[in-house]
């Protein structure tokens, strides 16, 4: 039976469009071109600078979506490819960062031009040729809650007021500017201030997604094995290149900072969502997370600890975790988010999204693929002798 025509949140039916997808070949774009392929007819130009995430999909010729997917390697800091390429599509997703952590109080000018500079010429042309834009920011700009400056007793930092983060009402608080983590947030900030008045003042039409933890299978790199040994990706990366190695998984600080998790395959339906209903994500800022996974990060190291003894056989170390201090392992500069509980009223109000999947079954089947996909190049890398200096 052919399948279904499909349709919008209205009833419309969906037409197939081209979209020019910047920063494709990362984890979220690597998941979204999945799902397009896979489920709509839809045409994706990938552009980035690599492509490894993505590969499965360019090949082999006989795949059944060949011909709706095209890769260019560009750099858009600099190439002259990046116009007619927005020209050619219906709509825009900038994914395009450095947003890493560890690189914020590291590389505070590269974060801040890759956030902020190198937006600039994705903004302009989608303004000036009338494309539409879905620009990915952070739940980081929302930076601490109020309630973390009420005294650390008050019984006020239990109201939802003083720590649900909120759209189109709370505000951005960040650090002092010594405290260079805020470099990322900051930049991201900013760029959402230009499309906001783009859109105010030149009609650009855009969406802007404000993405809370997301997490899965293809986040950031496992260092040593598919990025560089020194290299310091983001938590479930750190957390699970521990747990492969056998390490103790190191907190920050004690651990004490809380985060709300939402698996990738949830997050990317509300993508799709968006894509496929602009008359009702136009105009809107995004919050999409899952406020019902929230833990601390010692939580989260507890809780992987547990999941991926199951899921490997191996036993959990006698000490499971360690405390460092955030200057020992991010270096100067650093600073935290205390908690990040998205508000989602607007994304439930414009689209009707809600995430499903509980942390523990994404942890499940996220340090599954971790496991499968790094566990024998892990044993290679321990067994190999240290080349004799
Ligand atoms: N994953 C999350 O939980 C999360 C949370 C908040 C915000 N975000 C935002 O979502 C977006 C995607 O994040 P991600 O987790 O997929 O990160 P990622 O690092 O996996 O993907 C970013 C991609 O952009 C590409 N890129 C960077 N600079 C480029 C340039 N100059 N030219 C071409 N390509 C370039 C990189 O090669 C990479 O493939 C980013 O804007 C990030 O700030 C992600
Ligand atoms: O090994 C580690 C790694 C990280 N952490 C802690 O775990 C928490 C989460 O750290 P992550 O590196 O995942 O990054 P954060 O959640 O702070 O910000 C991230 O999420 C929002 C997006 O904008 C970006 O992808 C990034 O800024 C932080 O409190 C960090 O200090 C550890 O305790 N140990």
């Amino acid at each position: 039976m052919a399948s279904a025509a499909r349709v919008d949140l209205d009833g419309n039916p969906i037409k197939a469009m081209t979209i020019c997808m910047i920063g494709a070949g990362g984890f979220i774009g690597s998941h979204l071109c999945e799902k397009l392929m896979a489920e709509t007819p839809h045409k994706v130009l990938a552009v980035d600078v690599y492509n490894d995430k993505i590969k499965h999909l360019l090949e082999p010729a006989s795949l059944p979506w060949a011909g709706r997917i095209q890769f260019h390697r560009i750099n858009i800091k600099n190439d002259s490819r990046l116009e007619g390429l927005i020209k050619m599509a219906d709509l825009t997703i900038n994914l395009a960062a450095i947003c890493t952590p560890a690189d914020y109080n590291t590389r505070p000018l590269d974060t801040i031009y890759s956030n902020f500079i190198d937006a600039l010429p994705v903004v302009k042309y989608c303004s000036e040729n009338n494309k539409r834009l879905i620009h990915f920011s952070t739940c980081e700009v929302y930076g601490k809650t109020i309630g973390s400056f009420l005294p650390k007793d008050s019984p006020m930092r239990q109201d939802p007021a003083y720590f649900i983060l909120k759209e189109d009402a709370s505000p951005c608080i960040f650090g002092s500017i010594e405290k260079q983590r805020w470099s990322y947030a900051c930049a991201k900030q900013l760029i959402e201030r230009l499309v906001y008045a783009e859109g105010a003042e030149n009609g650009l039409e855009f969406t802007i997604v404000r993405p809370f933890n997301w997490i899965g299978p293809r986040m950031d790199f496992i260092p040593g094995i598919d990025g560089p040994s020194e290299g310091v990706p983001r938590v479930l990366a750190c957390f699970s290149n521990n747990l492969l190695r056998g390490e103790p998984l190191k907190l920050v600080d004690g651990g004490q900072s809380q985060r709300t998790f939402v698996y990738i395959k949830d997050a990317i339906e509300a993508v799709l969502l968006m894509i496929e209903n602009p008359a009702r994500a136009n105009g809107h800022i995004f919050n999409v997370g899952n406020p019902n996974n929230e833990v601390t990060v010692r939580q989260l190291a507890e809780m992987m600890t547990e999941v991926y003894s199951k899921v490997s056989g191996e036993p959990a170390l006698e000490v499971p975790t360690i405390d460092v201090s955030s200057k020992e392992f991010y270096g100067e500069g650093y600073d935290d988010s205390d908690k990040r509980i998205p508000d989602m009223t607007i994304i439930n109000t414009q689209l009707g999204w809600n995430p499903k999947t509980s942390l523990w079954d994404l942890l499940e089947s996220t340090l599954t693929y971790q496991h499968r996909t790094y566990a024998e190049a892990i044993k290679q890398a321990i067994s190999k002798p240290i080349a004799s200096s």
